[in-house]
């Protein structure tokens, strides 16, 4: 049975003034338990679909539907399903890490015996304990992209849009993020997230859309887009390649 998608984007174009579109014509979802790789070129526009995403930007035409439904239409619904964790970290900076994750969890409504066994393990689990009590000014930019990671994960809601995370990340963090990510789509929550990093999402991923000059050029499975880009059995580095070049 097809299930229904938590994130819906029909049709979108947007941008940040009306007479000069960024985006064009966007189509894709998110179902429940899927991660999807959002891959373009710099300036391709993938943060300003995140932007729609998030209701930060009101689109030109067409609909973003989180839950089957607009922002405008359920506010509150729409803005506690997803959580966000930008490219570069925004932190208060006279916050200690335990007090970002609980003002994170009490947004979302955590309840706090969640909110503690969350908030523990994802401390162990980013290697960030020892700085827990840590003023957000006083973190390297690591660490703060660390913080912006593990609030979006303490609050646990089904969907999750993610920035290009990897940057700034060491080895140990980005198999942590990565098996993390994995755990929350196992258990049901979907996952669209912008990388560079091709090389690590072509295996995390189980689809991808391919942005290029605002509008999606190939989407789907990995051998879905390799068909699409006429390079079957080709990795997502060499599908992209054949799918952006020639645009340039
Ligand atoms: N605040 C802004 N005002 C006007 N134009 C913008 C703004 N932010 C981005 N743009 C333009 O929108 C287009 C898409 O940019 P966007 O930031 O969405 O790209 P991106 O795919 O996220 O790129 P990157 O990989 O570099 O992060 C670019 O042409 C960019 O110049």
């Amino acid at each position: 049975m097809e299930q229904t998608p938590v994130l819906q984007i029909e049709e979108l174009s947007g941008g940040y003034s009306l007479g000069k579109p960024v985006l064009h014509n966007i189509n894709f979802d998110v179902k429940p338990g899927e991660m999807v790789g959002l891959i373009g070129l710099n300036g391709a526009g993938k943060s300003t679909t995140m932007k729609h995403i998030l209701g930060l930007m009101t689109p030109h035409k067409g609909v973003v539907l989180v839950q089957g439904k607009t922002r405008d239409e359920a506010p509150q619904i729409y803005q506690s399903s997803l959580a966000f964790v930008p490219e570069s970290p925004l932190l208060y900076e006279e916050l200690t890490v335990r007090e970002h994750l609980e003002f994170t969890a009490r947004a979302y409504g955590v309840e706090p015996e969640a909110y503690r066994e969350r908030s523990e393990r994802l401390l162990d689990l980013f290697h960030m304990r020892e700085k827990a009590d840590s003023l957000s000014m006083h973190l390297s930019k690591g660490m703060k992209q660390k913080v912006m990671i593990m609030s979006a994960f303490v609050a646990r809601p089904p969907l999750y849009v993610i920035d290009e995370p990897f940057l700034g990340l060491d080895p140990l963090g980005i198999r942590s993020l990565l098996d993390f990510m994995l755990e929350m789509k196992q258990s049901g929550a979907s996952i669209l997230l912008s990388s560079h990093i091709l090389s690590t999402i072509e295996n995390y991923c189980d689809r991808f859309i391919v942005l290029h000059r605002g509008a999606v050029v190939a989407q789907g499975t990995l051998g879905e887009i390799a068909q699409q880009a006429n390079a079957p059995g080709a990795s997502l580095e060499n599908i992209f390649y054949a799918l952006v070049k020639g645009g340039e």
